[in-house]
């Protein structure tokens, strides 16, 4: 899904997740796993204020598992729980389930001493576009199907989804924009497909993913493209991989737009591993 996310439409958004936000217990902050800072609204700790929190980094079967590890510690650091998923496989589906009942422990167990029947943990994907919110949904929905009827809703009736006894999710997620007026927050969506490739110069973004993928992942990027050494040199690098991959025009000139091509379709494939774009030591530069 493509959204232009002009001002009208950021304040939309924002006040449809307000209204939302009143009908739960819990938000489920949905990110994604490869690019845990840059996949989240920048607005986000303002606009969920206190409602308890579970951040959940999506898409972990094509991240790096040691830097998943860091990025749950630093979420926890900050005071939220974190957990990793797979929501395509469904993988996790349980533990989002154990860590919202544990959010709202006090508050039930509140309740519940002044008499209240126990009742199902209400809460509320939230996340930017593509980070697999609607899969997420309709994993746990074919799962545990079970809709429950119409709840008096806030402007339009909302659906909720029963998870099992314990759990009620609202079916419609809060879509929220990403902070893509920094540029390489920009270039890492880009990356990793979450933006339109119409959007920013296909050339670019992969020149931004060769150089990083050249710093960070070496062995993967030669591997991928049976190289022996990695030119320094971008042209060149992009010469190298082109040349590997019969991306030539005629005269032997490399196709330089085939070859950004083929690079972030198969980086966003996941060809070359699991990569992740980012460590919580430079969120502070993105929080900036
Ligand atoms: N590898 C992998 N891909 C996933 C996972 N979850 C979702 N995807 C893929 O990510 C893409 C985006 O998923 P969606 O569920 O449409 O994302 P969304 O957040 O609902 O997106 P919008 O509707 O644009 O807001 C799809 O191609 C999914 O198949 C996951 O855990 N692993």
């Amino acid at each position: 899904m493509t959204i232009q996310w002009f001002p009208g439409h950021m304040a939309k958004a924002r006040r449809q997740v307000t209204e939302q936000l009143k009908l739960i217990d819990v938000v489920i902050e949905l990110v994604d796993a490869r690019l845990p800072a840059s996949s989240r609204n920048p607005m986000i700790d303002e606009i969920i204020a206190h409602k308890p929190r579970l951040v959940v980094l999506n898409k972990a079967d094509m991240a790096d598992e040691r830097l998943t590890r860091k990025w749950i510690a630093y979420f926890e650091q900050k005071g939220f729980k974190a957990i990793s998923i797979n929501a395509q496989a469904g993988q996790g589906m349980k533990e989002i389930t154990a860590a919202c009942k544990e959010l709202v422990k006090e508050k039930f167990d509140r309740m519940i001493a002044k008499g209240v029947n126990p009742r199902a943990v209400r809460a509320l994907i939230v996340g930017i576009p593509n980070v697999g919110k609607s899969t997420l949904i309709n994993k746990i929905a074919k799962k545990n199907i079970a809709k429950t009827g119409d709840r008096p809703g806030v402007t339009t009736a909302q659906q909720w989804i029963k998870v099992g006894k314990e759990l009620e999710l609202l079916d419609t997620p809060g879509i929220l924009w990403p902070k893509f007026e920094d540029e390489l927050v920009g270039l890492r969506l880009a990356t990793s497909g979450a933006i339109k490739d119409a959007i920013l110069n296909l050339q670019d973004v992969a020149v931004y993913a060769l150089r990083f993928l050249s710093a960070h992942y070496p062995e993967k990027l030669k591997e991928r493209y049976n190289l022996t050494h990695l030119s320094e040199d971008i042209v060149e690098l992009f010469d190298d991989i082109g040349k590997r991959r019969g991306c030539l025009l005629s005269g032997g000139i490399i196709d330089y737009d085939k070859t950004a091509e083929i690079v972030l379709r198969e980086l966003r494939a996941g060809k070359l591993g699991r990569i992740t774009f980012e460590e919580p030591n430079e969120y502070a530069e993105i929080e900036a």
